[in-house]
């Protein structure tokens, strides 16, 4: 069942999984949740839980990174159905980038029909506090422009066409919803929206790659989620993202900040009610078939 490294999973592997999840599972999943560095507790607000340790899943990788319980958790939030990988995969890690995505296709496979995507990452946008959650309006794709790009490899149209539009990765519907619904909970001080940029890690940027992300427009930077996107959007689901900004990203020689995975850990743990009741309440607000009520 584990396919080469440079080949991928094919259809068939995923469906494999897919139907094994569902054998396991009467819940039917609409909206599919993936927990950032430190937001595992976002899966803890499922009701009626039935979870699977990563390792018992056909398939599946295994979460290496502290702050990314291996677990994906089935459940009910306030009565939606969803699924909530708790921890993601890495390219740092060492895996094939298929390999870090293919829980995305799964999620398709099951029936999700709206991603909501969640991480870590260093503010690069001077205005942005360290606790300030940012809505992903765009991304850049650093490893993409090397080619390391989920979708290379031979395309099957099962899963979607060989060259998929990105300029509407990021659900526009579900951006607006987020700020709407950030503004009721009052959480208007620390809600921003921005542009977030996948680099490889696992080391943190140099001073210099810092401050060339911020001439380039890059507000937030990270070592994930971008890979997910594509993935989802390839295969027609819609895709919202948020970053958690949990250190600032340092851009001055004079400054004593070091970025480090404790101060990420722990910013996750501040922010981790406020995260929750906002996808919580998104979630509760996507219909069925996706409509914003
Ligand atoms: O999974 P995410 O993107 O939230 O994790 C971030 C990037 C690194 O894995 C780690 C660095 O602290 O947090
Ligand atoms: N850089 C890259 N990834 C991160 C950071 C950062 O400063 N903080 C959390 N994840």
């Amino acid at each position: 069942m584990f396919p080469e490294a440079n080949k991928g999973y094919s259809y068939e592997d995923c469906k494999a999984t897919a139907d094994w999840l569902l054998a396991q599972t009467d819940v039917r999943p609409t909206v599919g949740i993936v927990c950032g560095s430190g937001l595992g507790g976002l899966a803890d607000m499922l009701k009626d839980q039935v979870a699977f340790n990563y390792k018992d899943i056909p398939n599946f990788p295994q979460s290496t990174v502290h702050g990314h319980a291996g677990r994906l958790v089935f459940g009910t939030l306030k009565g939606r159905p969803c699924v909530c990988m708790q921890g993601r995969f890495h390219l740092y890690e060492g895996y094939p980038i298929h390999k870090i995505t293919l829980p995305i296709r799964i999620f398709k496979l099951i029936g999700v029909e709206t991603v909501m995507l969640t991480n870590a990452a260093g503010g690069l946008n001077q205005d942005f506090k360290v606790g300030d959650i940012m809505i992903i309006k765009d991304h850049l794709n650093m490893p993409g422009f090397a080619g390391i790009n989920p979708l290379s490899g031979p395309n099957d149209e099962r899963f979607g066409v060989r060259f998929p539009c990105m300029s509407d990765a990021y659900d526009r519907e579900l951006q607006q919803m987020a700020m709407d619904v950030g503004q009721e909970l009052g959480y208007g001080d620390f809600l921003k929206e921005g542009i977030y940029c996948v680099l490889g890690g696992p080391s943190f940027e140099t001073i210099a790659e810092s401050r060339m992300l911020h001439k380039l427009g890059v507000d937030a930077v990270g070592m994930s989620t971008v890979p997910e996107a594509i993935i989802a959007r390839h295969c027609g689901m819609r895709v919202f993202a948020l970053s958690l900004i949990t250190n600032h990203a340092v851009m001055d020689y004079d400054s004593e900040e070091k970025a480090n995975h404790e101060e990420v850990l722990q910013t996750g743990k501040q922010r981790a009610e406020q995260l929750e009741r906002l996808v919580s309440t998104m979630v509760t607000k996507i219909e069925h078939n996706n409509n914003y009520v």
